[in-house]
């Protein structure tokens, strides 16, 4: 049977165009790939890059406090201008949506501008009604953010809204305790934003170290967010061009604007994969083995559809090996165990990789080194702020199993720290490491002696 295409891939943003790209550019397969919205997807459009320019220009009220500390004593942040922000953040975004386009079709890949849906195992409709057919299909739609299924939610917005609002809220709602919600929190805050964030845990950020996570929600306060912990809103109202939202703790409030910061689905809906009987999990996304192969051989799929590890850089790496693979001869698998990853809060940042230190408790006996201080540069400015670097050493291999640092640019730190310790070094190479000096990283080669052991089945 002759193809169309050696390879279709559904969805332009960061799994789909590596892939795309290194199958026909580097491979010389003849690939097509269908994009319904903006090439670059969510990372590129409505994620980590608009979210990253936010983060910093949320950082001028903190900024100029710390030069008065310094002896600057007029600094102020003077006014922020939305729109002058706005329009040099759509050029941005417009740049490089038209960088992804070029580069793609620069490697030889047809793009067509419109939604697809699979027919069967070998073809694609587009919107216009064309069907192509493929010997592979790559399923990388990503996924969506999803509400809660309180009454009223419709008059909420979510992530991808903030970066298209035309005015700012005076007052806004944050639903949510996760990466979105406090990185948004943050950023709305910064800008001048009264910020209320209400979330149902004890702690924002489930699922990442316990210490950590309780000087992120302190962080949150000291910055002057309104977190309301143990808190979930029940409805939302319009009151005169306002929103009320109603809490399960009897209380209400009124906003400018809701965000719902409460998740993401994999975007298997109308996709058409009922005519193809690839196999989906309970939450919709697409089950693949190692390989990224679906239930169906001439049908794969990579990134936040599949739902593994839910970051761009596993998109793109995901897709990467698909195509080594598929169309190269090299067969890659990608190992989701270490990923790092970081938090884009301010001041200080959360950068992780590895187990946590209760998930490092499960495993067996652990060493932990950790030390929380007040770092000389904000010290000095009359701070009160901390910063943790903490290091989880299995006593018996002296094996590095994780490592968590909450402070200003610890996302560059963990990226770093992370060489190592995916290539499975000791608590001895981090002991045999010059410091810098004065840095604050250099604690992380400097800590003798653990602040805990835990000993084997101690919980
Ligand atoms: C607010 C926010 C901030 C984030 N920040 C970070 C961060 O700092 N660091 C990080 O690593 N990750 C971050 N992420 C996560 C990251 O954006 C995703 O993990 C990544 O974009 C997943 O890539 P993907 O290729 O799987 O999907 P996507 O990038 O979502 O691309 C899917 C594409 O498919 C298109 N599409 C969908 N269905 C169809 C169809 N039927 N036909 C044609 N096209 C279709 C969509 O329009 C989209 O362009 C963030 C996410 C959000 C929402
Ligand atoms: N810096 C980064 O790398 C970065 C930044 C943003 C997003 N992301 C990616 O995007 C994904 C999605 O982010 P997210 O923040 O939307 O998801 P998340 O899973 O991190 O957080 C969802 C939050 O919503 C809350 N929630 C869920 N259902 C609820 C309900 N019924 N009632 C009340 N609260 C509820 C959860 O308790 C949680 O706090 C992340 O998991 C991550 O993979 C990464």
């Amino acid at each position: 049977m002759t193809f169309d295409y050696d390879l279709f891939v559904i969805g332009g943003g960061s799994g789909g165009v590596r892939a795309a790209r290194i199958a026909a550019g580097e491979h010389g397969a003849r690939v097509g790939l269908a994009e319904e919205s903006r090439m670059g997807g969510t990372c590129v459009i409505r994620g980590c890059v608009p979210k990253k320019l936010m983060i910093f220009a949320s950082q001028a009220t903190q900024m100029a406090e710390e030069m008065r500390g310094y002896g600057w004593s007029a600094a102020e942040s003077g006014h922020f201008d939305w729109h002058l922000f706005r329009e040099k953040l759509d050029e941005e975004l417009n740049r490089l949506e038209r960088a992804y386009g070029a580069n793609a079709e620069k490697a030889g890949v047809e793009i067509f501008h419109q939604r697809a849906r699979l027919v069967d195992h070998h073809t694609v409709e587009l919107a216009d009604g064309t069907r192509k057919t493929a010997k592979h299909i790559l399923i990388a739609v990503g996924g969506r953010p999803s509400k809660i299924g309180i009454p009223g939610e419709e008059l909420g917005l979510i992530s991808d809204d903030l970066f298209l609002l035309d005015e700012l809220p005076r007052r806004a709602l944050l639903i949510g305790g996760g990466f979105i919600a406090c990185e948004f929190a943050t950023i709305l805050n910064g800008l001048g934003v009264g910020t209320v964030q209400a979330y149902r845990g004890d702690a924002v950020l489930r699922g990442f170290d316990r210490e950590a996570r309780e000087m992120a929600t302190l962080q949150l306060q000291s910055i002057g967010v309104d977190l309301r912990l143990g808190v979930s809103p029940t409805r939302l109202e319009r009151d005169a061009g306002r929103i009320v939202a109603h809490f399960d703790d009897g209380n209400a409030d009124h906003f400018d604007a809701v965000f719902f910061a409460t998740g993401r689905d994999p975007y298997t809906s109308d996709l058409g994969l009922e005519n193809t009987g690839v196999r989906l999990r309970d939450n919709g996304a697409i089950e693949v083995d190692e390989w990224s192969q679906s239930s169906v051989p001439s049908i794969f799929a990579v990134g936040d559809v599949t739902d593994r590890v839910n970051l761009t850089p596993v998109a793109i790496r995901e897709g990467h090996a698909f195509a080594d693979t598929v169309f190269g001869a090299k067969a890659r698998k990608v190992s989701h165990e270490p990923v790092a990853s970081a938090v884009y809060l301010r001041p200080c940042e959360l950068g992780t990789i590895g187990l946590t230190e209760e998930q490092a408790r499960k495993r067996g006996p652990v060493d932990v080194y950790s030390a929380v201080f007040r770092p000389m540069r904000s010290m000095f400015a009359g701070s009160d702020a901390r910063t943790m670097m903490k290091l989880l050493v299995d006593p018996e291999s002296d094996k590095v199993l994780g490592c968590h640092i909450f402070g200003p640019e610890a996302g560059e730190m963990i990226q770093l720290v992370g060489i190592p310790i995916t290539m499975g070094c000791t608590k001895a190479d981090f002991d045999a490491t010059m410091a810098v000096h004065p840095t604050a990283a250099e604690e992380l080669v400097t800590m003798r002696h653990p602040a805990r052991r835990y000993p084997a089945d101690d919980n």
